[in-house]
Order: structure tokens, then sequence, then C-alpha cells
């Protein structure tokens, strides 16, 4: 029975195969002819369109004639894109063209339907059987969320309830069915075993074909405004972020395109190691980029910003200093809710008196003074928003400034500058004027005209003057040439002080108090003052600076909002403050935001709980429109590495093992760091021996990895790479990397270089300990050359093996 079923099995497939052949080989023409077809009009397009503009008709004609023919090639363009689109999806799909069937038998009919499903759907040539349906289409639900017996699949148009009766897995490569797993049959995933025993790439993969339930819910959730994720390490967040980024272009492929879509990710390491995902999924890929990015965009040209891996090596470098300490104090406050309402609160008093201008100046002189605007500013109604006095103001200003254009026509400058023009200025004028010569003769008629009505002389009686009027164009244009960057940087809002409205919060706390209303003030807020202070002198930002001082910009300026955007995701969102989360949601007014983290690995200081009945994430959008969806199932690491792990958290209650078995983590304890050089590239060749490709010796900051990789090569490591902020890509190999760089991404073996009370024996530093280890999806090595950190002194010594 068995043998016939595989047999049948392989039979369906090897049709199916010869059916896509043959689409495959019936597109190849067609697809290779329409691209030769649009390169063969768009080289005669300008040939078979007689450029002829002498006479209105003419003119006419071959507008239409260049209209049509452009018709004609978008057109073939799109039938060809269609095309090749298809041809893509059915050469992808050839070597395996599903990975999954389910038998359902829906109630109400008679026979079950046998529905296989891939990457893409395949239909047959009578255009109404699904040989393969897309994993995305609400059929292919009832793979993924259902064993057999009882189940249902939504639709558009409502539920579709039966029952599965069968459930299978395929494992096929090249056309030939490797191995098969009925539901009934195996308890647990077989598929996924297989897949999670597979060795760590340098890009990651699409995990469409062992999508587990809960993952699932995340990919097709099409209600929530706000989605969160709040997953164990390896849970799959970051997959499931890239699957749902698949199945909303598939959804919604009418109305949205993939640059619709924007990923915030940790770092461009990060970025490169997911951007294969969509492509192996025959989808664009979105729009990727750091918070970090946005900050420099906006920032950049007035200050140098430092960015969030500085900040931490900072925090992790840090002494028990008074200076220290008031950083790190301020570092906390910066991110709080409580500095954002600060903030608010002084935009309030500003509405009232404070507000600090930069006075116009041009040649040397001041053409609006700070104070002109103060006064104008303060004149407006103050039941007004802040912003929109400012947009009055900014009105205002520019009006003033076309007075000012005026008067400076006759100034002796302009005089000067006259003289100094050279002849091109001049012809460009020159041939300027003429063509507004028919403009002015009108002008002259109509003053002529109400001259004779009102019978009334003009004031400036006489003929046209055609050189007076080429002077005082001359003049005219100088001068809008030299109002013009003025005018554009009102545009911009220079005319405002932030960079004096941001300090003078930061003066003292008896002023920061009467600004803000706030009465928690951080203790060491004098020192905090002075190290903002200093810092924003020098046109230097500090990293915790940098979104407040956005937010505070527009509470004054008024939002920048992108609305092109429809969906933003932000991996690893526990790293992201309240502050960033609002700043955000006005971004991108139009967006709905999946926000995917682990509270578990939140080494940042500005971090916020995504799952907390407290976290400010649910009072973002609200709670009716906000859903949270928790991950507990770890898929990394093998079940000893996960039971380590969990324990290195005070709460660790909610990571659940997948039944993948290997080596328990091993603690090398050896005398000094010489003995440990030599021992970490022993264990990396051993490793590298067993077929590991992907092997990274993690440290605690940046500054140690370096010394690390140095001493490394110097005992013989000369094949490792060292990887800093710098580093855009991710490649397979041996590697030092500091633990806030390893974030999101995996590696078949980690080796924790110094796992010693000095490295990881604060508090903080439980978390940085987790995430670290967390990275080993086989294998972990811990090394210490004196004592264990308390984290793991502390554990079950079954969790582990241990060398002396
Ligand atoms: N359903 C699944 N099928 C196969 N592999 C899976 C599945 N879910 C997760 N994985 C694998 O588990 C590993 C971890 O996944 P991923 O990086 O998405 O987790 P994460 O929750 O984002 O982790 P972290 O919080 O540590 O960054 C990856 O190798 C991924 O391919």
């Amino acid at each position: 029975m068995e043998a016939k079923g595989w047999r049948l099995e392989q039979e369906r497939l090897d049709q199916v195969r010869e059916k896509l052949k043959a689409r495959i080989d019936a597109l190849e023409p067609e697809v290779s002819g329409l691209s030769d077809q649009a390169a063969e009009i768009r080289r005669r397009f300008w040939e078979e369109v007689t450029v002829n503009t002498s006479t209105d008709e003419e003119f006419e004609e071959t507008f239409y004639t260049i209209k049509q023919q452009a018709a004609v090639l978008s057109e073939r363009e799109r039938r060809h894109r269609l095309l090749l689109q298809q041809w893509r999806s059915f050469n992808r799909m050839l070597p395996s063209p599903y990975f999954g069937r389910v038998d359902f038998l829906e109630d109400g009919l008679n026979g079950s339907e046998q529905i296989y499903i891939g990457v893409s759907s395949f239909v047959d040539e009578d255009g109404l059987t699904f040989l393969v349906y897309d994993w995305r289409s609400p059929i292919a639900s009832l793979y993924y969320d259902h064993s057999p017996g009882a189940a249902s699949y939504d639709t558009p148009v409502g539920r579709i309830t039966g029952t599965m009766e069968l459930k299978r897995q395929y494992q096929i490569q090249d056309g030939q069915l490797r191995r098969m797993f009925d539901a009934s049959v195996t308890i647990g995933d077989e598929l996924l075993q297989q897949m999670l025993a597979k060795g760590a790439d340098s890009q990651m993969k699409s995990i469409v074909s062992t999508i587990q339930k809960e993952q699932n819910a995340i990919i097709r959730n099409d209600h929530s405004r706000l989605l969160i994720v709040q997953g164990a390490a390896g849970s799959g967040k970051t997959s499931a972020a890239l699957q749902r980024v698949a199945y909303l272009l598939y959804k919604n492929r009418d109305s949205l395109k993939a640059d619709q879509i924007v990923l915030f990710s940790p770092n461009q390491m990060f970025n490169s190691y997911v951007s294969s995902v969509l492509p192996e999924l025959g989808e664009e890929n979105m729009q990727q980029t750091t918070f970090q990015e946005y900050l420099e965009y906006w920032l950049g040209s007035s200050f140098q910003v430092e960015d969030p891996f500085s900040q931490i090596e900072y925090v992790l470098t840090a002494q028990s200093t008074p200076n220290d300490e008031a950083r790190l104090q301020g570092m906390k406050y910066k991110a709080s809710e409580a500095f954002m309402k600060a903030l608010q609160n002084y935009a309030q008093w500003l509405g009232r008196e404070g507000m600090l201008f930069n006075g116009i100046r041009f040649r040397d002189r001041v053409l609006i003074t700070a104070e002109q605007m103060r006064s104008q500013f303060y004149g407006y109604d103050t039941s007004l928003s802040l912003a929109n006095r400012v947009d009055l103001l900014q009105k205002w200003i520019l009006k003033e400034l076309s007075l000012l254009e005026r008067k400076e026509l006759g100034a002796s400058w302009v005089e000067e500058e006259l003289h100094y023009l050279d002849n091109e200025h001049y012809a460009e004028v020159f041939s300027e004027l003429h063509k507004e010569r028919e403009v002015l003769d009108i002008a002259e008629h109509y003053a002529v005209v109400r001259e004779k009505i009102s019978n009334k002389r003009r004031e400036d009686e006489g003929d046209f003057d055609f050189a007076e009027r080429e002077e005082d164009l001359l003049r005219q244009k100088i001068v809008k040439a030299s109002f013009k960057p003025i005018r554009k940087n009102v545009k911009r809002f220079s005319f405002i002080d932030v960079h004096g409205l941001y300090t003078q919060l930061f003066i003292d706390e008896a002023a920061y108090r009467d600004k803000t209303n706030e009465v928690d003030i951080p203790v060491l807020w004098s020192e905090i003052c002075k190290q903002t202070k200093d810092k924003l002198e020098k046109f230097e930002i500090f990293y915790e600076d940098a979104t407040p001082y956005l937010y505070l910009k527009e509470l004054i300026e008024g939002v920048r909002t992108n609305t092109e955007i429809r969906h933003v995701f932000i991996d690893e969102g526990q790293d992201y403050s309240p502050f960033q989360y609002e700043y955000l949601k006005k971004l991108f007014p139009r967006a709905r935001m999946t926000v995917l983290g682990d509270f578990g690995q939140a080494i940042f200081t500005q971090s916020t709980n995504l799952q907390d009945a407290e976290s400010p994430l649910f009072r973002l959008y609200g709670e009716t429109e906000t859903c949270l969806i928790r991950l507990v199932r770890s898929y990394r690491s093998t079940r000893e590495i996960v039971e380590f792990t969990k324990v290195l958290l005070s709460d660790a209650s909610e990571i659940v093992p997948f039944e993948r078995s290997g080596p328990k983590p091993l603690l090398v304890k050896v005398e000094d760091g010489e003995m440990r050089d030599i021992r970490v590239l022993k264990d990396i060749a051993a490793l590298k021996a067993e077929g590991f490709e992907s092997i990274a010796v993690i440290t605690k900051t940046a500054a140690e990895s370096r010394s690390a990789f140095e001493s490394l090569r110097k005992h013989g490591g000369e094949a490792l790479q060292l990887i800093t902020k710098e580093t855009e890509t991710f490649e397979k190999g041996a590697m030092v990397i500091p633990v806030y760089l390893a974030k999101g991404v995996e590696f078949d073996a980690v080796l924790i270089y110094e796992a010693s009370p000095h490295a990881y024996g604060r508090d903080n530093d439980r978390k940085l300990l987790y995430t670290a280890c967390t990275r080993a999806m086989h294998q972990l090595l811990l090394y210490t050359t004196g004592d264990w950190s308390p984290f793991v002194e502390s554990m079950d010594s079954s969790l582990y093996e241990m060398v002396t």
C-alpha cells in the first residue's frame, strides 16, 4: 500500500512537472520574442513618428502618433512583464513544485478535493483546475492551521468548514520525491526537523513549507493597525515578518507595491542577511532601512549624529564615575514617556513665551530681526497650535521678503552686479525679454486703453522704453537670485532656532521645571545638562537626544509625513524607545505597523517592553486596534542550547525548545589568555572539520572583538573575519563579532570568548549573555580564564559539560 502510494505521488509529480515544462516551453519564444519586439519598438519610436510642429494640426498629429506608439509600447511591456513573471515562477517551481497536500471534504459536498501547496499557483490548461495552490491562498491555510479532522478556513466570502482527511508533507529535489510524511503517522513535524538540522547560511531562507500555526496567525493578520509579536530568541519572528510581506503583496497585489512596505532593521548587515527571502518567493524586496539612516537624513547636515552602536559601546564600558552615571541616567530619561510629555509641555510653554528665532540676514545686514519675528509670532491668536502659528509666521516672512526684495531693486550692490554680468547672462535675459515682449505689448495696450477710458494720463507717461525695461528686468533677476536661497531656507524653517530651543531645556533644573512642569527630574540633572550642552555646542548630538530633538522640531514646525507607505515592519522592536514609536506613527500616518521583538534581548538603554500591560505600545494606536501574539517555541537552537539559555533569563518560563537534540553547551576553563586563544582556534578547527561553516566568536564589546581578533590572529587564526558596525554583508565562515551586532543573525556554532564575571557580572549583562548564546544553532562553547559569570555559575550543572 505504501509503495503504491509513493508510486502514485511520484507519477503525479512527474505529470505536474511535464505540464510545467510544456508551459515553460510555450512561454519561452513569447517571452524572448516580446522583449525583442519591445526593444524594436523603442528603437523605431522616433523613426516612425515624423516630428513636425510647424502648424497646429501637424503638431496635434505628431502628438497623437507619439501617444499611440507609447501606448502600444507600454501594453507590450506590461504583457511582457506578466509573461516573464509566469515564466520565472514556473521555472522556480520546476525542481520542487509543491511541498504539501491536504485532502479536504467540504461540508455539503460529496467528494474531497486534493489540494497541493507550493510557492506559487499552477493552473491546468483548462484554466480551472489548480494543480498547485499558492501557499498564500485562503485554502492553503488548512495546511498550516489544522491536523486531520474537523477543519475550516476563511475566505473573503466567509468561513468554509469541513473535514481534513489527509495532511501530507513532501521533500522533493530535482523532480524526485525524496521523502513523504503523513501527519496521521508521524508525531510532530518531520519536515521541520529536517529543515532545522541544516547548517546556518549567509542568507536567511524562506520557511513556507513549515510555517507553524502561530506563525501563520502573524503572517495572515489582516485586521490590526498594530501587530506586536513578542517571541523568544529563534522563535521565527523575522521569518514570520518576511513571509508576511510576501503574503500582503499576494493578497493585495492590485493595490500594494513592494516599495510601499518598509522594514526597519537593526543594522546594514542584517539587511543583507534577510534580503534574499522575498526574491526566493518570487516577490520584490520591500524597502529596507535603519532608524539611524533616517536620523542622518534629517539631522546629518546640522550635527554629527552618534549611532546606537557607539552609544551601547559607551554603556558597556561605562565606569561608575559620576559622569558616566549621569550619561546613563540621561539616556534612560531621554528615552522615557516622561520626557516626551515634558517636551509636549515645553511646546505649550513656547506657545506663551520663550520662542527663539534666527534673524534673517542678507549681505551683512539683518533684513528681519528675531525680535520682529517674536512680536509677530506672539501677536497671533493663542488658541492656534504652535505649528499653525509657525506656519502663519512663515507666510508673513515670505511676504515681507517680497516687499524687501522690491525695495532692494535700486540698491547700489544691484547696480554693481549689473556691470559684472557676463555676456551669457545678458543674452539669456535678452532672449527672455523678447519672449516676454508680447506680454509687455499687451500690458502697454491695456494701459493706453485705460488711459483713454478714464481720460487720465498715466503717471509714467511716454513710450515704452525697451532699454529701461531691460534694466528693470535684469535688476529683478539679480535680486531674485540673491533672495532665492533665503526663501528656500525660510521654507525649511531655518528662521526657527531649534538648536537653541532644545539647548535651553538644559540650562538648569529650575528652568527645566519651569518650562516643562516636570516633577521627577533625574538626580544628576546638572551634569546631564552640561554633557548635553557641551555636545550640542560642538554640533554633535548624542543618540538619545536625536529623536527627542526631531520630535521637538516637529512639535514646532509641524509633522513630516510619508503617506505612500502602507506597512511598516520594525524588527528587534524592543530596541526602540516610546519616542521612536510615536515618531514612526506620525511619520507614516497611512501605514499599519508590525513590531517584532523580544524583551529578553533588550540590551539597549532605550528599550521598550512589548507585551507588558503597561507597555506604551498599547497606547500607540489604542488597545482595540492592537493585537499581541506571543511566540514561545524556539526553532533555532537545539533543545540542549535552549535549556541552557533560558535559565540565563530571570523570567524564562515562556520558552519552549523544539525537539531537536545536540551536544550540551561546553564550558571551557583555561589558565590564561594565550591558552584560551589556542583552545578557541583548536575548537574552531574541530567544528569546521565536523562540517560547520558558520562559526562566531562573540565578545561583549567592539573593543574586545578587536583585541580578541588580533590576539587570535597572532596564534594562527588568519582565516578569521572581524565584524564591525561598518560591515555591510554577512558571509559564511569564522568571525569575531560583538554581541550587539550579532542580533538577529545565527551561526552553526557560537564561542563566547570571555564568560567571566568581569564580562557578564552585572544584572544588565544577563540579557547580553542570553542574546549572545541564543545565536547558536547546533553548538555552544563558553570560555573563561578565571571564574564563571554568576549567571552561568548559578546554573544546574546538568545543563552543560565542563572541561577544565
Ligand atoms: N516554521 C519554521 N520552519 C523552519 N524554520 C523555522 C521556522 N521558524 C523559524 N525557523 C528557523 O529558526 C531560525 C530562527 O528564526 P528567526 O531568525 O526568524 O527567529 P527570530 O525570532 O527572529 O530570532 P531572534 O529574536 O533571535 O532574532 C531560522 O533559522 C529560521 O529559519
